[in-house]
């Protein structure tokens, strides 16, 4: 699904990943965690293709295809679904027409018609119900004046319509009540299957036993230092960071 190999990026000048090596098999989930400022959601902007970052080395393969080559709107039709740790507001586009109208631009991508009104209705029905999306906030503006939790879960029923390959979560568990964590959490593993993955970003091992990963990485200082499975988090948990910092000294920065 996912290949990054030695994959360097910078930020204005400043090196921020410096390294990473990354493979993700379809149906697999990842959990990304990390001491603050290791470039955690740098590595999801890159991989989104956000403006400002600059890759300098490396290569990733997204089923195969230079990703890195892509648009970040060619990345999103190709199946790629980035959840952002502050989903943007959109005052005057409702969150119903932007899921129409994102869903269409896929749909067209893939050489087929947009959706029937009906049958886009009966879909969005299906997938508030799945996710346990509040109906209320459907016709309002994309975001506007939600709360931290409604935009999360705002972003898991995005993530129901679109059906991406690849989704990356970053640090959707931040802000959320305990209800709301279940909720967010039940609806991906209601919709993780064995042809997408996923990628979370967190710093909690809390959220990690809702949805239980096949492989725990830690990002330092730009990269991996350490892979294991679920127990990883654990252990992470109890001893914090700081065993991995003095195996893995941060390298010099540019800045
Ligand atoms: N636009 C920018 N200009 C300068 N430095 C930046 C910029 N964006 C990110 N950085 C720096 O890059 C480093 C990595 O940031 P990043 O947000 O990727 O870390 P993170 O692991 O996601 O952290 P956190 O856990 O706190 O969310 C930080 O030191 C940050 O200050």
């Amino acid at each position: 699904m996912l290949s990054i190999k030695n994959l360097h990026a910078e930020v204005e000048d400043k090196k921020i990943l410096k390294g990473i090596n990354l493979d993700i098999k379809p149906g697999e989930v990842h959990a990304i965690m990390g001491p603050n400022g290791s470039g955690k959601s740098t590595l999801s902007a890159v991989l989104a293709g956000r403006e400002n970052y600059t890759v300098t080395e490396g290569e990733v393969l997204f089923e195969d295809k230079d990703l890195l080559d892509m648009a970040p709107e060619i990345r999103a039709r190709e199946g790629l679904f980035l959840a952002f740790q502050y989903p943007v507001e959109i005052p005057g586009v409702s969150n119903i027409n932007f899921l129409r109208t994102a869903l269409n631009e896929i749909r067209e991508y893939k050489g087929l018609p947009p959706m029937e009104a009906k049958e886009f209705l009966r879909l969005t029905k299906e997938k508030q119900k799945l996710v346990e999306f509040d109906a209320k906030l459907i016709n309002r503006s994309l975001n506007e004046g939600f709360s931290g939790g409604e935009k999360k879960r705002n972003e898991i029923l995005q993530l129901a319509m679109l059906d991406p390959k690849l989704s990356i979560l970053d640090e959707t568990d931040s802000g959320l009540d305990i209800d709301a964590l279940r909720i967010v959490s039940g609806g991906v593993n209601k919709l993780r299957n064995e042809h997408n993955s996923f990628v979370i970003i967190t710093h909690y091992q809390r959220l990690l036993e809702y949805i239980v990963p096949d492989f725990v990485h830690v990002l330092y200082d730009g990269r991996i230092v350490k892979s294991g499975t679920k127990e990883l988090a654990l252990e992470l948990e109890e001893r914090g960071y700081d065993w991995l910092k003095e195996s893995y000294p941060a390298t010099e920065t540019v800045h």
